[in-house]
């Protein structure tokens, strides 16, 4: 019995794949750019987050994306939900959390919390349902108008889940006058692909009323800007504008018309064989996220990129007296929160002629007698170390509010803790650092990459590489520190740790922000 049905399938699946496709629909080249620093806008519950799974929304360089016919999307629905094995359910809980996910990208939820999801009757309507309740897990706080409701059981379900949160719902007629005034966000899940005509009531004055919308709140479109012609898109203009359109399983031809800042797409569930079928060109998925960005990236205002930094306060009588404890804490907490490469380090220098600068370094140790770190003694930072040994070490734990400033007189460590440590590191750097004469002008790659494979070549055999003698540690003697913790309004707390001539003891001093 099992096999028959398993036969059945692969008949099923076959006859899918091998049915001649659609008249391809144009494609349409879109950049895709990486991710801007507005999407990494820290938020007070972001504060202490830890780093695990943080989506950066493609990082790749170019690609092209597809767009579907009305027909098309309409096929592929069913095939998905045919041949496939998908359920509507799975295939609507994946939509919505896309919705969801690419809304959390750029909307944060400490400044855009209160969101209004205006579902339709359709599965459009079904995906905004679902992402208001991942909304809601999310952190924000949305409210439903779902005037057409079904009453097949998918959707009950769905009002029911939403209601066992306490999600508001609200009729039309009583929307507020003002929708700025009430919420931040508003996702249009009204109509998707199956739209066609013009708008019938009730929908028809709810997207008169998203038209004519000032700034606030901002519209996130599900799949189709609603009352937009699926293919030709907004053609008779005077259509709605969303700031955000999120594409599920690949944009629609009206998608090529939406100029607004911000266009993701979701739907991380497209199978190969259908890609094939239909000559999908879709961009990857970064990482484990449900979204991807794709088309411009918008344009910043960089004079209003700013955080508002929230975190615990950081009080003199909690901090350690011994400053190089109180780094040991604050370390471990970085490393523990999983922030990547908490030993990168600002070094900063100066030349003989008092002029700076600076470069990151890594720290490989420290303790009470000081910071190490290794590099080139013939490098730009090691001439400037020889003219002046002082040096200012900074870092900056973005995700924890954090900055640590450490200074002082900067000297060389033994040959013996250097060679320990040279070769302790991987035998390619080793070579690396015999290759590179750090800081000195290079007439090409190919320069460096020759003399690479000649020496990786010639220690194939596993013999000993030599250290370079101009390679090793410095180490700073701290005489100063300061520790950083940003605070809401700019009244960030700073504890300054200095030592006086002669005196052993640290002295803690609270500093203005
Ligand atoms: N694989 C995928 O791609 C996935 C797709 N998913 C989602 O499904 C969406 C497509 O869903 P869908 O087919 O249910 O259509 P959708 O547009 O929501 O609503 C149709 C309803 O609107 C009505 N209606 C139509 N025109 C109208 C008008 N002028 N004025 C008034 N009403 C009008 C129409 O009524 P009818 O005209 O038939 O009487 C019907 O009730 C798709 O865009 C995506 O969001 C994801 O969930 C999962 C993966
Ligand atoms: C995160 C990070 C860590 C780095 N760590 C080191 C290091 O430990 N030692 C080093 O010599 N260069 C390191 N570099 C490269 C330096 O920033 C710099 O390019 C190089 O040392 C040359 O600097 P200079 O010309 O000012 O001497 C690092 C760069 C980055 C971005
Ligand atoms: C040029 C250079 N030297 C040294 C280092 C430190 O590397 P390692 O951790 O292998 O000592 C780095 C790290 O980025 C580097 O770029
Ligand atoms: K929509």
């Amino acid at each position: 019995m099992r096999t028959v049905i398993r036969r059945r399938v692969t008949r099923m699946i076959s006859a899918f794949l091998f049915q001649p496709p659609l008249p391809i629909s144009p494609k349409h080249q879109y950049s895709l750019l990486p991710l801007t620093t507005t999407q990494r806008f820290l938020t007070a519950s972001h504060s202490f987050r830890t780093l695990s799974t943080k989506s950066i929304p493609n990082m790749q360089d170019s690609a092209s994306v597809s767009y579907l016919s009305q027909r098309e999307a309409a096929e592929i629905d069913e095939t998905l939900m045919g041949p496939l094995g998908f359920s509507v359910d799975q295939l609507m809980e994946l939509a919505g959390l896309s919705v969801a996910t690419s809304v959390a990208e750029v909307y944060k939820p400490s400044e855009y919390s209160r969101v209004l999801a205006i579902c339709g009757p359709g599965n459009n309507g079904g995906d905004g349902l679902v992402a208001a309740r991942h909304l809601h897990h999310f952190g924000y706080k949305p409210s439903i108008c779902y005037p057409k409701r079904t009453s097949k059981s998918l959707y009950t379900g769905l009002v029911t889940q939403l209601e066992s949160l306490s999600v508001p719902f609200v009729s039309l007629e009583d929307l507020p006058e003002n929708l700025s005034e009430d919420f931040d966000v508003i996702i249009d899940a009204i109509f998707g692909f199956s739209f066609h005509g013009a708008p019938r009531p009730p929908f028809d004055a709810i997207i008169r009323r998203l038209q004519t919308l000032q700034k606030r709140p901002v519209i996130v479109s599900v799949d189709i800007p609603s009352g937009w012609h699926v293919e030709e898109g907004d053609h008779e203009g005077g259509g709605i504008k969303p700031d955000m359109l999120v594409s599920l399983t690949a944009p629609k031809l009206c998608a090529k018309s939406f100029s607004g800042p911000h266009h993701f797409l979701g739907g991380r569930f497209v199978p190969p064989s259908v890609a094939e079928k239909y000559k999908l060109e879709l961009p990857s998925y970064p990482g484990t996220s449900m979204c991807v960005r794709i088309g411009k990236p918008p344009k910043v205002d960089i004079s209003a990129m700013r955080v508002n930094y929230v975190s615990p306060e950081l009080l003199e009588d909690q901090v350690e007296s011994d400053p190089v404890l109180q780094f040991r804490k604050w370390f471990d907490e970085a490393v523990a929160a999983g922030l990547r490469e908490t030993n990168a380090m600002a070094l900063s220098t100066t030349n003989k002629d008092r002029k700076p600068s600076s470069r990151m370094v890594l720290l490989k140790g420290f303790d009470e007698n000081g910071f190490v770190w290794f590099t080139n003694y013939e490098s730009k930072k090691g001439s400037d170390l020889s003219e002046n040994p002082f040096a200012a070490l900074l870092f900056y734990w973005e995700d924890m509010n954090r900055q640590v400033r450490i200074e002082g007189p900067v000297e060389r460590i033994s040959e013996e803790e250097s060679e320990n440590y040279y070769h302790s590191r991987p035998r390619g750097s080793q070579i690396g650092a015999i290759v590179s004469k750090q800081s000195s002008v290079v007439p090409g790659r190919h320069v460096l990459y020759d003399e690479y494979e000649e020496l990786t070549k010639k220690y194939s055999d596993g013999s000993v590489i030599p250290k370079p003698k101009n390679w090793g540690g410095f180490r700073l003697k701290p005489n100063l520190f300061e520790f950083w913790q940003g605070q809401p309004s700019r009244l960030h707390d700073r504890l300054q740790y200095s030592l006086q001539e002669g005196n052993p003891a640290w002295i803690i001093r609270r500093l203005a922000p």
